[in-house]
């Protein structure tokens, strides 16, 4: 079978597929890493393997991208390039060679001087810590230099390798991957759901950087197309209004999800929900509550109260779901449809999709009184619930 990639929407069950592949391997005896960006995927991966195969298991390896581009691809191979070793990895936001706020590179930052390789361009000062926005560009070039000696040595430790989350993924990443299929060629999977795409892992303008360059750097390097065409975690009301968030995808989203658990029947589909009501919901259905931010819904939620954000819930589902959106995207679920029209990317847009999608059974969005009237959702109250 050739290197594979997935592109499902969200639900569809990618993550089960993972590690049900992964489970298939472990019990032939193989090894499987997986490789995702954020640490609550991470985290989600590692405890739903143990859920479908009863315990952990040394063979089932979860590393976030930097930590895999730095124990994995540079750290061996570093000597090729920077013979003292690189202990660890500054985080950096924003390109760390430009005068903050400006174009403007600080003097000796290019990646060569006198086509000598300059450490400055990829370490700190001190030589021992590798920029976290160039790690990737590193990686590519440790494995170029080294004759592609960290994908042959990957290749001899993992029987497959899945990227989950690889809409998040840009420029010198897919370089990485490149590098790798051409040792694995039968062995790599990468997952993602553009829908989904929130985050980009590094900053610049190397491509592949929209999704269709994505999905051409797939196929030039020949990876094949799979889908996951159902979605398994959320009733189909909840899948009807996230297939209404990116108009510009005629796919209909089918929910596999055909029965309600008897204790969670009394109230399912969405809801709006007023800001004074909120408590009184919280206390009544016990929802997991998702932000747009850590400050948004301070007026009304209860002090303490466990949230996400929109971001950090990506990967997750929940039973229940109150949503405290900001108005923007309220006025878009009220028919605004070019309420994201200014937007420069899809960022908004996309974590509005993520925080839907993670209901399973209820999902409602907090309200406040002047909007109450264009939801349309019904609204909720205690009594007609
Ligand atoms: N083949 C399957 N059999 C049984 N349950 C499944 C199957 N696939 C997925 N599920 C269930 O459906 C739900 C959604 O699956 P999963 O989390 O793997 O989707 P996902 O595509 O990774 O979602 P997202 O991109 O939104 O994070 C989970 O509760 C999972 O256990």
């Amino acid at each position: 079978m050739p290197n594979e990639l997935w592109i499902a929407g969200a639900g569809s069950g990618k993550t089960h597929k993972i590690i049900q592949n992964a489970i298939d391997i472990i019990n032939t005896g193989g090894r499987v890493l997986v490789v995702t960006y954020t640490v609550n995927n991470q985290a989600e991966l590692r405890s739903r393997f143990i859920k479908m195969y009863g315990k952990s298991s040394d063979n089932f390896i979860v590393k976030g991208l930097l930590s895999f581009y730095l124990e994995d691809i540079v750290r061996p191979y570093q000597s090729v390039i920077f013979p003292e070793r690189i202990a660890g990895i500054t985080f950096t936001e924003n390109n760390p060679h430009l005068i903050p706020g400006t174009t403007t590179w600080l003097p000796n930052r290019q990646e060569r001087i006198d086509r000598t390789i300059n450490p400055l361009h990829y370490l700190t000062p001190c030589k021992t810590s590798a920029y976290s926005g160039l790690l990737a560009k590193l990686a590519a070039l440790v494995s170029k230099m080294a004759n592609n000696a960290p994908a042959k040595r990957l290749n001899e430790i993992y029987q497959r390798i899945f990227f989950d989350e690889v809409q998040d993924l840009v420029g010198w990443d897919y370089d990485v991957i490149k590098s790798l299929s051409n040792v694995m060629p039968d062995s790599i999977c990468c997952v993602g759901d553009f829908r989904q795409t929130i985050y980009t892992t590094t900053f610049g303008q190397k491509k592949p950087l929209t999704r269709k360059e994505k999905i051409q750097y797939f196929s030039a390097i020949k990876f094949q197309q799979c889908t996951l065409s159902r979605n398994r975690r959320c009733i189909q009301r909840i899948c009807d209004l996230s297939d209404l968030i990116h108009p510009d995808s005629d796919h209909k989203t089918e929910s596999e999800v055909k029965k309600i658990p008897e204790a969670l029947a009394d109230h399912h589909g969405v809801f709006a929900v007023r800001h004074s009501q909120v408590r009184e919901y919280l206390d009544t259905y016990n929802p997991q509550v998702l932000r747009w931010s850590s400050t948004t819904g301070k007026k009304f939620l209860p002090e303490g109260l466990t949230c996400y954000s929109f971001g950090t819930s990506k990967g997750l589902g929940f039973d229940r779901v109150l949503v405290i959106a900001p108005e923007k995207h309220l006025n878009f679920l009220s028919g605004d449809h070019k309420a994201f029209d200014k937007d420069k990317t899809e960022e908004s847009r996309n974590k509005l999709y993520v925080a839907i999608t993670r209901a399973r059974y209820s999902l409602a969005f907090a309200v406040e009184e002047k909007l109450l009237g264009k939801l349309p959702f019904p609204l909720w109250n205690r009594a007609g619930q």
